[in-house]
């Protein structure tokens, strides 16, 4: 679909109503307690991400996938369904498509996880979208750029850990990732290793991904009755009968646990709950009430353990924003590591205010509105994706890990998501 100008103001306009018409008004996020507000991922961005659903939703078709795709392999398998490497027939690109089964996925969280991914996309540190997505008669599907290496999970060694400069440069590229989605005022509620798509096994290019739990800042959300290791000790809290607010925080304390699986290969607990030792340790020591180190944390260097203290604060409001992991970037973290000075690093990293400015979104937008979502439509006018350049082929292998370190999986309630830890034994 192609709108010269008077047509795309009316359209604009059209569209304007219908969101009017059927939804309600966004709820006005609320404020964080734990992060200073930012003048980014304001009410505009709000209703964008409303627009992007809506014209999704006006031009989803049906389609015959063999007839555009040709299927290469499976290259992993999540709650909601999977994704496949796949060749564009006409136009020779590689890419991911994700495929969410419509007997566990309502259209609303498809359009949701779609438009929050497409709205993402600018930050080169998310995994980029080609704005094509369809419905087959058994699922929903979207394309994304693909990730060469696969995720993290598969290069972090069980119980030895990634080298400290490699998890630095790693952690570095999430944490953009994340603080630009903090600043969008969205929270992502799912960061693990496996969310972290990776092209390289140096992690030279990492991207964050799968936006499927994302939610708005402040939204109400129901409690989940299961836990992983990166679940924060909040969202545990069976003690609870409400639900929660959608905070930045979780997604911190996420981030916390991630780095610490990076850095020893180890998860630090099985639950950030009571009836857990390794976290009962912990909480001792972070609340000062013992000098004593936990032993799985005495290979962390004073600065490390100070880093980890903040994005591990037990109490929710007093947890750092993720930013704050850049101040420690100039400094070791590891006692025994073989090359922690990673000042070099820190000097040749990439920006940190890559934030899109809303003439961004307006282009975003104003792309999306131009081309239907269809692969064939996307053949003749272009997508929108900025980074197609790859074209060695790698097939995931998605090996398992035994031991220590396993992969742990949500499952699926529709609305609340059910969370459930894989049984782990954690090694010190
Ligand atoms: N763009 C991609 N390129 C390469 N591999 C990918 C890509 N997207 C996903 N994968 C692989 O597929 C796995 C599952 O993808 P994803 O996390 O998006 O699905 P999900 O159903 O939301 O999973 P979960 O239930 O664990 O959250 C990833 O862990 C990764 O290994």
């Amino acid at each position: 679909m192609s709108l010269c100008n008077s047509q795309r103001s009316n359209f604009r306009s059209h569209l304007e109503r219908n969101i009017r018409l059927q939804t309600r008004p966004p709820a006005p996020a609320r404020p964080s307690t734990t992060m200073n507000s930012s003048p980014h991922g304001s009410r505009a961005s709000i209703d964008i991400l409303e627009e992007l659903q809506l014209i999704a939703a006006q031009n989803l078709e049906k389609l015959d996938i063999n007839k555009y795709y040709e299927v290469v392999c499976e290259l992993g398998k999540g709650t909601y369904g999977k994704v496949d490497l796949v060749i564009h027939k006409i136009r020779g690109t590689k890419m991911a498509l994700k495929f969410l089964r419509k007997k566990t996925t309502k259209l609303k969280s498809f359009l949701r996880e779609y438009s929050i991914s497409l709205y993402l996309s600018p930050c080169p540190f998310i995994i980029n979208m080609y704005g094509i997505a369809f419905e087959t008669d058994e699922y929903y599907i979207f394309a994304q750029e693909y990730a060469l290496a696969g995720d993290l999970f598969d290069i972090i060694p069980p119980q030895v850990g990634l080298s400290e400069t490699v998890a630095k440069r790693c952690v570095h590229q999430v944490a953009i990732a994340l603080d630009y989605l903090h600043c969008k005022k969205l929270v992502h509620r799912d960061i693990k290793p496996e969310n972290i798509l990776i092209f390289d096994k140096e992690c030279r290019k990492v991207k964050l991904s799968d936006f499927g739990m994302t939610r708005r800042a402040g939204s109400p959300v129901k409690r989940v009755s299961g836990t992983i290791p990166y679940t924060a000790p909040e969202l545990c809290d069976t003690t609870r009968q409400e639900g929660f607010c959608v905070d930045y925080s979780t997604d911190v304390w996420a981030f916390g646990v991630l780095l610490f699986c990076m850095l020893t290969g180890n998860f630090p607990w099985e639950k950030a709950m009571p009836n857990d030792t390794f976290y009962e340790e912990f909480v001792r020591w972070q609340r000062r009430r013992t000098g004593t180190v936990p032993s799985q944390w005495r290979r962390f260097t004073d600065e490390g353990l100070r880093m980890f203290r903040r994005l591990l604060s037990i109490e929710q409001e007093r947890r750092c924003s993720v930013k704050e992991v850049f101040s420690y970037f100039n400094q070791c973290w590891m006692l025994d590591t073989e090359n922690g000075n990673s000042s070099s690093l820190a000097s040749s990293a990439p920006p940190l205010d890559i934030r899109s400015s809303s003439s961004e979104e307006d282009v975003l937008v104003d792309r999306l509105k131009q081309q239907s979502l269809s692969p064939a439509c996307v053949v003749v006018k272009g997508s929108i994706m900025m980074d197609t350049h790859y074209s060695s082929m790698s097939t995931n292998s998605s090996s398992s890990s035994t031991g220590s370190y396993e992969r742990v999986n949500r499952e699926n309630n529709e609305r609340g998501r059910i969370l459930v830890a894989t049984p782990i034994e954690i090694c010190v």
